[in-house]
C-alpha cells in the first residue's frame, strides 16, 4: 500500500508465505476493519452521548476486540508487508490498517514524493487545527519515502520543524518531499505541507537528514530483514 517503489526486495524471513491471492485477500480485509476502526476513533472523539451509552459501547467494543485473536511478535514483520520499500499496512502514517494513520497516500513524483490527506479531529491540536506532532509525522514519513524512492532508504537521524500556519483538519493536505542531497549514507531531505486547495502558502516545512544504516546495523536493529540476495519469494504490493 502506498508504496512509490517497486517491490522486488523481498526481505521478510517468515516460513510460510501465502500466494499472491491470499496477500491480496488478507490486505483488503486488514483495510476493511483499519477503515471501520478509523471511523471508531472519529465517531469516540466527536460523541457528546451521555455516560451510559459511552460504556455500553465500551463493553461492546471490548467484546470486539475479542475476535481479533492472534498476536505478532514485537520486530515481527508482517506477511501481508514488505520492508524496506513495500506495503506497510500497520503504518500509523500510511497504513490503511492503522486506526492511527490518517492514512497518507503516497505517490512518486518527478524529483520526490507527494502524500495526500484529510486530518480528523482525532489529530486535533489547537481546536480545529491539526497536532504539530502530527505534522511533523506526515512530513518525517514523505521525507522518508523520497529517500527509499532515491534509493537510499533511511531513518531520521534529524527533523526541523517550521511551523508557518496552522493546519486544518478535514481540509484535504498535500504533503510534499524531495531530496536535496547526499554525503555517505546521509541523506538531505526538505518537506513541505499546504492545502490542495491552496498550495502556493506553506503551512508547515520541514528540513530532514536520514542515514542508511550499513547492512550489518540494519540485520541488527531489523532481525526480519534478510541478508542482501535472500528472497522469500514476496509478493507485489496491492494497492
Ligand atoms: C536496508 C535497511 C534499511 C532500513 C531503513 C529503515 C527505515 C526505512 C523504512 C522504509 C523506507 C520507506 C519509507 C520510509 C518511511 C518512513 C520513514 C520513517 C523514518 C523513521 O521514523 S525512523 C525512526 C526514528 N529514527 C531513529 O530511530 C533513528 C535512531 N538512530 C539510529 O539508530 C542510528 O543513528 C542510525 C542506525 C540511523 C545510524 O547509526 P550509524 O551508527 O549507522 O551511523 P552513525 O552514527 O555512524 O552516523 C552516520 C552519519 O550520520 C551523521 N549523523 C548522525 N546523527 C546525526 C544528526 N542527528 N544530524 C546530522 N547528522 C547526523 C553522523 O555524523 C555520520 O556522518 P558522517 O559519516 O559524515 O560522520
Amino acid at each position: 500500500m502506498n508504496s512509490p517503489l517497486p517491490h522486488h526486495s523481498a526481505t521478510r524471513t517468515t516460513a510460510e508465505q501465502p500466494d499472491e491471492e491470499g496477500v491480496h485477500r488478507q490486505r483488503t480485509a486488514i483495510a476493511a476493519l483499519g477503515h471501520e476502526v478509523r471511523a471508531l476513533v472519529d465517531a469516540t472523539v466527536r460523541t457528546t452521548a451521555a455516560p451510559d451509552a459511552l460504556l455500553r459501547v465500551a463493553e461492546g467494543v471490548r467484546g470486539l476486540a475479542a475476535q481479533l485473536t492472534g498476536r505478532r511478535a514485537r520486530a515481527e514483520i508482517p506477511v501481508v508487508d514488505e520492508f524496506p520499500g513495500g506495503a506497510r499496512m500497520y503504518s500509523p502514517v500510511t497504513g490503511t490498517g492503522s486506526p492511527l494513520a490518517p492514512p497518507l497516500k503516497v505517490t512518486r513524483l518527478d524529483g520526490g514524493v507527494a502524500g495526500t490527506c484529510a486530518l480528523g479531529l482525532a489529530h486535533e491540536g489547537p481546536p480545529g487545527y491539526g497536532h504539530g506532532g502530527i505534522s511533523a509525522m506526515l512530513l518525517d514519513e514523505s521525507m522518508g519515502w523520497a529517500c527509499a524512492t532515491a534509493g537510499m532508504p533511511g531513518m531520521t537521524v534529524s527533523l526541523q520543524m517550521r511551523y508557518q500556519r496552522p493546519v486544518p483538519l478535514e481540509a484535504r493536505l498535500r504533503v510534499l518531499a524531495h531530496v536535496t542531497g547526499t554525503e555517505g549514507r546521509k541523506v538531505y531531505v526538505a518537506g513541505s505541507i499546504t492545502t490542495e486547495e491552496d498550495p502556493s502558502t506553506v503551512l508547515a516545512a520541514a528540513e530532514g537528514v536520514f542515514v542508511s544504516p550499513d547492512p550489518e546495523h540494519a540485520r541488527a536493529l531489523f532481525p526480519g530483514l534478510r541478508a542482501p540476495g535472500g528472497s522469500d519469494g514476496g509478493t507485489a504490493v496491492g494497492r
